[in-house]
């Protein structure tokens, strides 16, 4: 089926050759064939790590390497006990850190996978959803602006179709594409404009296509090597730690050296010293760090899709838990978009309407009067151009199968359901109830075309033929229909639209709005006979204006106490819509949105405003009404300007710019295009408001775990190292022997640092203030935290060694029983530490039994200490010797002193300062100042 010159063909010899029917698609079964037969429609990766590989590849690290030398060394020596158990101990390391790194990649590629896109391609003779990696050659799909090109294919229809090529071409302007055959050889992909390309992007339009290439044989698969992934996959924090890391390397060497000279200088045997100074290294060496930050990293993207957050891209989860400002959407986000109509306005008269939800239950009443449609000509006319400009399709659910019924959403009364745009679903409604229904409008009215909405001009229209009439049908934002409208539908008959009528309208419209409605302004307009009706323009003017209908939507259950969480930890909300200021602003108050003192601004006054004014005020702003998707990027780059970290949502394909510059792009998952989609580091399952805050909790929390870890590594390293270091420079006997270090390293290192990463957050998490994004992994006294304790645990350590070591027998037997009080001493140091790095403040705020992971790895640890200790068999390989109670003694007062000393002056420091919060109040309800 290659064919370079698929351009070339008509519709004719495109379906013959890829044999594919253009009312049905392809059959299912020869969709499944084709796919056997080309292979999924993906581009491979590249290289992917095979599990067998990563394992290989623990044991390329230097470190290791130098042990391996040790081993093969000390087996030369004759050593083989020593051999043999450095050997086991490289070769459990290494499955740890691959056990560590296969969880993290596993974790990240099923991240990929939940992003994986869809599309809608007919097959068997229905349209589906079908994954965009199932499509085979001769599929027939159909894409709308927004969606993302999923293979490459030849366009069969194309209505105003635009596609954005740049990952392509480099060319960043859309370019317009047609279905017409193009009869030219050799032709450039960007002239190729009947045809649609992998990885690119519908930016305008609607189209219908053929695919003919897929996977790695379509112009992207060609070029495929040669694109840089530019999905950024490693975090800054991640940078910075491996800079770090290296710092460490060379510190821990060159005091590893001083400690061997020293030694050596103080006549320890040189064989001893190189073993002891080579297991220092490795456990001073805080190798696993990287990787226990991707395990944190990584699990804890998994509890952010539990909480419906899908992160796109790793580096974001980070920058959540410094998000200062989330600028969100209104409709659907912190709204539920389950419209419903409550109020007609037609001029002379102001209707009630009752019912809720979709079904055409309830009606309009005047006074509590039920009203008639066919008694009222002017509400007969506002109904039918609710029923006619529109696209919303209601159904009755078909009787629901029992499994159904389990697993679908809690509301079983809820029997209709709603194709299409909630707000025109709404008016479907209306019109429903009042007895025009699409059935009986069907035969009547034939639609001869459409504008459709967009949210620049903000209406929608129809022309539709009548008794050999036509009628245009216009709605949308009354304030911007007005200006269009000449006259009025007054009392049934059509009148100039005078000032005073004006005047009432406007009145009747901002009464629904304060109430928290969105408004719609009806309009229509008699066509002459030959009368040209080709763009919007000439269809939208001269119009007479019918009436107002004013739907509730409701707030989202969760987003008040969403948005009182934000506001604890000092993160503002920003409400942006395009929908009717004082609709908005009455949404805001009911949701806590607006403090008093807070403005509101409309599009047109944003507009008006240089950069300059604007940052001057975007502070105190806290909504944008009325507003076009392009002004959301001047939002997004003032409050930039002003040092915020922004958080930003959108849907549309005219959101993806702001999407990409905000620090947070955050796209909604069910009713966001593929463009928004591809822009967003952030993607929302439910669309909900409330997920953005769990998501930024889950990103404090994540970052506040991995301080934890790096404290306890750290400290512990430090410990190590001084402990050994101090002994050495004091001319004392070795504290602690080689393969004791290694055990430590392994054990106290390995899971209880892991069960760090997992542990729950502080109270106060969300209480604070976001931190700066510059802000030092050491930051807020962690690097003090550190030293002290690092600090004690090495002074303790070494005290608890030389107390034995001077009142024990002199000799050997001295030697082994000191030893062994040191190794306990460092070990029950950092397994009471390890609770106390779970505290910003100390080990007495917390629940100790709270982390059910750090209790059993601690208790796990402990075990594999008393087994070394009392385990005849294992005595001899660790050299150590039973304690009994009065080293026991010593080794726990030791241990204890590093967390309890600093734990007391802790909760003595912070008891004599605390400080008053300030509050500031939040209206609910009420006018507010506004910049008009
Ligand atoms: N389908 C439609 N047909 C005609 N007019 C519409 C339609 N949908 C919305 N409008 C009008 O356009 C205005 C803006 O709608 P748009 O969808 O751009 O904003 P929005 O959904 O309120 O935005 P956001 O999600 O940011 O809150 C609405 O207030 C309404 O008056
Ligand atoms: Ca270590």
């Amino acid at each position: 089926m290659e064919n370079a010159n698929w351009h070339r063909l008509s519709e004719e010899e495109l379906l013959a050759r890829l044999g594919c029917s253009p009312d049905s698609g392809l059959a299912p079964e020869e969709a499944a064939k084709r796919l056997a037969e080309h292979g999924r429609n993906e581009l491979s990766e590249g290289e992917k790590l095979s599990p067998a590989k990563l394992f290989l590849n623990q044991f390329k690290d230097f470190m290791v390497l130098v042990l391996i030398g040790a081993t093969l060394i000390s087996g030369l020596l004759g050593e083989y006990l020593d051999a043999i158990t450095i050997l086991a101990i490289i070769v459990i390391n290494a499955v740890l850190g691959f056990v560590q790194e296969f969880r993290a990649e596993r974790s990240l590629r099923a991240l990929k996978e939940l992003s994986a896109p869809t599309a809608h391609a007919l097959r068997g003779g229905s349209i589906v959803s079908v994954p965009a990696s199932e499509l085979v050659p001769g599929d027939i799909v159909l894409l709308q602006s927004g969606d993302r090109v999923p293979a490459d294919l030849r366009f069969l229809s194309a209505n105003s179709c635009q596609a954005e090529e740049s990952a392509l071409t480099g060319e960043s302007v859309p370019v317009s594409k047609h279905a017409q055959p193009i009869d030219e050889d050799d032709l450039p992909l960007g002239d190729r404009r009947n045809m649609g390309f992998l990885g690119t992007m519908l930016t305008g339009g609607t189209a219908r296509g053929i695919v003919v290439r897929t996977g790695m044989n379509t112009e992207m698969g060609k070029i495929a090597d040669l694109i840089q992934q530019t999905e950024e996959m490693e975090t800054p924090l991640q940078r910075r730690l491996e800079q770090l890391g290296k710092i460490l390397i060379v510190v821990a060497l060159g005091l590893t050296v001083m400690v061997v000279v020293a030694g050596i200088l103080h006549g320890q045997p040189a064989y001893g010293m190189f073993l002891a100074g080579v297991s220092l290294a490795v456990a001073a060496i805080p190798e696993g760090l990287p990787a226990i930050v991707t395990v944190a990293l990584a699990l804890g993207v998994q509890r952010m899709i539990r909480r419906k957050a899908i992160v796109r891209k790793l580096p974001s989860v980070e920058t959540l838990g410094c998000a200062s400002v989330i600028c969100s959407d209104k409709t659907g986000t912190l709204t539920q978009n389950k419209m419903t109509v409550t109020r007609v306005w037609t001029g002379s008269r102001d209707l009630e309407v009752t019912g809720e939800g979709y079904a055409p239950q309830g009606g309009c009443f005047d006074d509590g009067k039920p009203v008639e449609a066919k008694d009222d000509a002017s509400l007969r006319r506002v109904l039918q151009i609710a029923a006619l400009c529109n696209n919303a399709v209601l159904q009755r659910q078909a009787q629901p199968s029992e499994s159904a019924v389990r697993s679908s959403a809690p509301e079983p009364e809820e029997a209709w359901q709603l194709k299409g745009d909630p707000t025109e679903g709404a008016l479907v409604v209306l019109a429903a109830k009042m007895g025009l229904t699409a059935s009986s409008l069907e035969g009547l009215y034939k639609r001869e075309r459409e504008f459709p909405f967009d949210s620049e001009r903000k209406r929608m229209s129809v022309v539709v033929s009548h008794q050999g009439g036509r009628i245009a049908c216009v709605k949308g934002a009354p304030d911007l229909l007005l200006e269009r409208c000449t006259y009025i539908l007054w009392e049934g008959k059509v009148v100039p639209f005078t000032g005073t009528l004006r005047t009432k309208v406007q009145q009747a419209q901002e009464a629904m709005a304060h109430g928290a409605l969105r408004v719609l302004g009806l309009a229509y307009r008699e066509l002459k006979p030959r009368e040209s009706c080709e763009t919007a323009e000439e269809a939208e003017c001269q119009l007479v204006f019918a009436g107002l209908a004013g739907m509730i939507d409701p707030p989202r259950r969760e987003v008040q106490a969403a948005i009182a969480t934000c506001r604890r930890a000092g993160i503002k909300t920003v409400m942006i819509t395009g929908d009717h200021q004082l609709t908005a602003e009455a949404i805001a108050a009911q949701l806590g949105i607006m403090p008093r003192g807070g403005l509101s601004v409309s599009g047109r006054e944003l507009a008006a405003m240089s950069d300059e004014e604007l940052d001057h005020v975007v502070d105190n702003i806290y909504v944008y009404a009325r507003v076009s998707p392009e002004h959301k990027l001047r939002i997004v780059k003032s409050l930039q300007r002003k040092g915020h970290v922004v958080a930003m949502t959108g849907d549309g394909v005219n959101d993806a710019p702001a999407i990409k510059a905000a620090d947070i792009g955050i796209a909604m998952g069910i009713s966001g295009t593929d463009v928004s989609k591809e822009a967003s580091s952030l993607v929302l399952g439910d669309d909900n408001f409330a997920s953005i805050v769990s998501a930024i909790e889950e990103g404090r929390s994540i970052y506040e775990n991995i301080r934890k870890f790096i404290r306890y590594l750290l400290a512990s390293n430090v410990g190590e190292i001084l402990t050994m270091f101090l002994a050495m420079m004091a001319g004392l006997p070795l504290p602690l022997l080689p393969i004791q270090i290694l055990w430590v390293n392994l054990v106290t290192d390995g899971l209880p640092a892991m069960a760090l990463g997992v542990d729950q957050a502080e109270n106060d998490l969300m209480t604070q203030k976001p931190r700066p994004a510059r802000e030092s992994i050491f930051a807020r006294r962690l690097g003090w935290k550190i030293v002290s304790r690092g600090i004690l645990i090495g002074v303790c350590t070494l005290g608890a060694f030389w107390i034995t070591l001077r009142s024990a027998p002199e000799g050997a037997a001295g030697l082994a029983l000191a030893q062994t009080v040191a190794f306990v001493t460092l070990v029950m140091a950092q397994l009471i530490h390890v609770f106390d790095c779970r505290s910003s403040r100390s080990i007495f705020h917390r629940n100790l039994l709270q982390n059910k992971y750090l209790v059993l790895a601690v208790l796990s640890s402990l075990g594999l200490m008393l087994a070394v200790l009392y385990v005849p068999a294992l005595q001899p390989i660790f050299k150590t010797v039973p304690i009994g109670p009065r080293e026991w003694c010593l080794s726990l007062v030791a241990a204890g002193i590093p967390t309890f000393l600093m734990g007391i002056g802790s909760v003595l420091g912070s008891s004599k300062k605390r400080k008053p919060k300030s509050r500031i109040s939040y209206t609910s309800g009420g006018s507010q100042p506004s910049l008009r």
